[in-house]
């Protein structure tokens, strides 16, 4: 990895824009469903997850600036399934790719800054690139966890406004005290990560990314687009949930340029010979969307 300003390793936010840079800003969700591997004839044990793995990473490969690997698929296989989740990392980075695990961890300080260390440690266990982590400890639970992060040049997504309906009553929760009094618990979230990033210089893209779901729309959560400011936006629900890559502009406005779009479902319907196909036409059609008109 190249050293950074500092003499540290790059920042994630510099190696994701030059990711997206190169390939595209596709984030392949790496999601072995039971019924998915099922259906391609793997099991849920080490051999049929580290197939799936390879499957997605080969296709995402040279295409895509990032894999999501969600680690509730590999956990429910148990140690076979985190050997397996090891493998298809692995296999990733040696592909050029970045990884963010969507672990979605948050805890109490002292403890998130281990979950940290497991995960983004690069001589760590995993060593991924980043992590998705919940604010809902409250967002400065999360201090330990970004420096952790930083340290090691890798990132996070702070969970803000999810693609889940259930979410909403919580995330649009006017903040009844504190500094950001008066907006929405996601509104706050988006201005507490904006902050953190403005904090450490001029970084074209940050370190702490944000998760704001593309089923939803931001004036509903009370977003300001502007307000994102440099924060990379992961942002789950194209394909299978319903969301689609020709309304990134309209969903993202100013900041549709730092979207992640991310898909896990919608690129497994046409099997493990399928994935590459879905994987251009999905790259291709964000480089359409971002080309049109805003
Ligand atoms: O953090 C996430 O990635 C995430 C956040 C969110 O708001 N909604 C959401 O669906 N996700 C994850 O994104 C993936 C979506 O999968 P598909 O709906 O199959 O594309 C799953 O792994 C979810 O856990």
């Amino acid at each position: 990895m190249s050293d950074g300003r500092s003499g540290g390793p790059a920042s994630f936010g510099d190696r994701l824009a030059s990711a997206v840079g190169e390939r595209s800003p596709l984030c392949v969700g790496i999601d072995p469903h039971a019924t998915t591997l099922a259906a391609w004839g793997l099991g849920r044990d080490e051999q049929g997850l580290t197939a799936f793995g390879a499957a997605l990473v080969d296709a995402a490969a040279g295409r895509a600036a990032i894999v999501k690997p969600q680690i509730a698929f590999f956990e429910a296989a148990g140690v076979a399934g985190y050997r397996a989740l090891d493998a298809t990392i692995r296999r990733a980075r040696d592909a050029g790719l970045l990884v963010v695990a969507d672990v979605k961890r948050g805890d109490i300080g002292t403890t998130g800054d281990d979950y940290a260390l497991a995960w983004l440690d690069r001589d760590g266990p995993f060593a991924a690139d980043a992590m998705t982590v919940s604010p809902y400890l409250g967002y400065g639970s999360l201090r330990g966890t970004i420096d952790v992060a930083r340290r090691n040049g890798a990132g996070v997504f702070v969970l803000a406004a999810t693609s889940n309906p259930e979410a909403r009553v919580l995330q649009t929760a006017v903040l009844a005290e504190g500094p950001r009094t008066g907006r929405t618990v996601a509104a706050g979230i988006v201005l507490d990560v904006a902050d953190d990033n403005r904090s450490v210089g001029d970084q074209a893209l940050g370190d702490v990314g944000l998760v704001l779901g593309a089923t939803l729309h931001l004036d509903d959560f009370g977003i300001d687009a502007d307000a994102i400011g440099t924060a990379p936006v992961l942002a789950p629900g194209f394909g299978a949930q319903g969301a689609r890559i020709e309304d990134l502009r309209a969903l993202y406005g100013s900041r549709a340029e730092q979207v992640l779009v991310s898909e896990s479902r919608g690129l497994l319907t046409d099997g493990p010979d399928g994935v590459a196909a879905l994987v251009a036409d999905r790259a291709d059609r964000i480089v359409a969307a971002l080309g049109a008109a805003a």
